[in-house]
């Protein structure tokens, strides 16, 4: 008996260590204290041994959290409601994204809106400063001191009111929104507190969706039985020239008229853009970037020198670099719309050129291509590059290295991919001379930054 009792108890244990292993349940609610900031806005604890990243969290703020998931090595939960509210915590400035909702009923979009202001900015630079040493391998006491910068009018408004771009989702009942928090789920709101005022009064927040026009006449798309519905996504676009657009697009039914063209504007100067095409979010990004790439690249820019503005949309940095006295300038993109637009965009200057090209094959297409005096103005030159989320990767960073420019501006969007690219360019002969980082998505967890780097011994 001694020996089944062992047994037992084995098992028992076997049975508590496995719990252990694989986590916390979903469903179980736990009392937690997070101790810091992980990329993605997620407040990061600790629950007998194994990290928890707890969404609506606050670091320092102990809650009652609900597992949402667990993994091998982390388990995910979204907090239900502070234990001790933090200095930090504030009524959300989207009441349909608050805590006091269900988690599966809290709007997505605005994961950072229950944090002040300035606590949110420093949260954020933490997450550059945190990824650029862990990632990039970056060490000095300038990093520490890095800031995150508010845009003009942020404050006054507790970062609401900056939204130029704005998807809301139809679903299969026809149900009009933006997706919940961390999910593909349409939930209906009666505000959008982060868009512009112009896009919120003609976003269909009452579910009924405009009149498309199609072919010669016109679809009148109620709520009535047999009326056409989702799924499909209205887009809200708010320019600088000529105000709100609206388009619904859906899977089935009606198209709708293709996209315009709109105007934009960033230092003064005017950029023609697709309705649909790329353009910086916040009404203030394309002006605060331009500005922060002009200061960075100014210095060093040689008006004699070839540069490259890679993943260069509608020209935006080439209109900056040639607006600086550095004419040649080549913006490569992939959206053939965009480089069309860019061409006419840069026609004001005599120099810039625009190709439509994917990067890695350019500067592949481009090592082959040039001359020992094309090399030569390429290394004196600048080479911008603004990618894509993921980042540039391995394979694009040792390309840039290899052209050898007298200094390489990262415009980037993701702190990790920044950094990881930053890696690559270092162990290539690079340095991080100086980095900025800016707010341009407030209320929600991102942050958008510019790097500067130099060729090693020229800092
Ligand atoms: C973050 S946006 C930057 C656009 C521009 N620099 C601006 O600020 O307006 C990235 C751009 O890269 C383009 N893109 C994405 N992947 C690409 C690739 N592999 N090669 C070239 N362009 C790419 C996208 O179409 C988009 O216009």
């Amino acid at each position: 008996m001694a020996g089944s009792g062992s047994g037992a108890g084995e098992a028992a244990a076997g049975a508590t260590r496995s719990a252990r292993d694989s986590g916390p349940p979903p469903g179980a609610e736990l009392e937690l204290e997070p101790t810091g900031i992980a990329h993605g806005g997620f407040a990061v604890a600790r629950h007998e041994g194994r990290v928890v990243f707890i969404a609506d969290g606050i670091p320092g703020e102990p809650v009652r959290a609900l597992i949402t998931e667990s993994k091998a090595s982390f388990s995910r939960a979204v907090a239900i409601a502070p234990l001790t509210p933090s200095e930090h915590r504030i009524q959300h400035v989207w009441p349909e994204a608050g805590i006091d909702r269900a988690p599966e009923l809290r709007a997505g979009g605005a994961e950072f809106g229950h944090i002040r202001l300035p606590h949110q900015r420093a949260l954020k630079a933490e997450v550059v400063i945190d990824a650029l040493q862990r990632f990039g391998g970056v060490e000095g006491s300038d990093l520490r001191s890095l800031v995150v910068a508010p845009m003009p009018g942020d404050d006054d408004t507790s970062g609401t009111r900056w939204r130029t771009r704005v998807t809301l989702h139809i679903d299969d009942e026809g149900r009009i929104g933006p997706y919940a928090a961390r999910s593909h789920r349409v939930i209906p709101v009666t505000s959008l507190p982060l868009a512009v005022t112009e896009l919120e009064a003609r976003a269909p927040l009452d579910g009924t969706l405009p009149e498309l026009s199609h072919g010669g006449g016109t679809v009148r798309l109620g709520t009535g039985t047999g009326e056409r519905r989702g799924p499909g996504r209205v887009d809200l676009v708010a320019s600088a020239g000529d105000g709100a657009h609206v388009r619904v697009r859906l899977e089935r039914g009606p198209k709708q008229r293709p996209a315009g063209v709109i105007t934009e504007r960033a230092r003064g100067i005017d950029f023609a853009v697709d309705e649909d095409g790329f353009w910086q979010v916040h009404r203030h990004a394309a002006d605060a970037l331009a500005e922060t790439v002009a200061d960075l690249a100014g210095p060093r820019l040689d008006p004699e020198a070839q540069h490259l503005d890679l993943y260069g949309g509608v020209g935006l940095f080439a209109a900056t670099f040639a607006s600086l006295g550095a004419p040649y300038v080549e913006t490569v993109e992939s959206a053939a719309g965009a480089t069309e637009h860019a061409r006419r965009n840069l026609a004001p200057w005599r120099g810039p050129t625009a190709v439509t090209a994917r990067v890695d094959r350019y500067l592949r297409d481009l090592e082959g291509e040039l001359t020992a005096a094309d090399r030569t103005d390429l290394a004196a030159g600048t080479i911008l590059l603004d990618p894509p989320r993921a980042g540039a990767g391995r394979e694009i960073a040792n390309a840039i290295a290899a052209l050898r420019p007298a200094q390489i501006i990262y415009v980037a969007c993701d702190p990790v991919a920044l950094a990881r690219d930053v890696r690559t360019l270092r162990d290539d002969g690079y340095v991080l001379d100086e980095v900025r980082a800016l707010d341009l998505f407030p209320n929600t967890h991102h942050v958008e930054c510019v790097a500067r780097l130099v060729r090693e011994g020229t800092a």
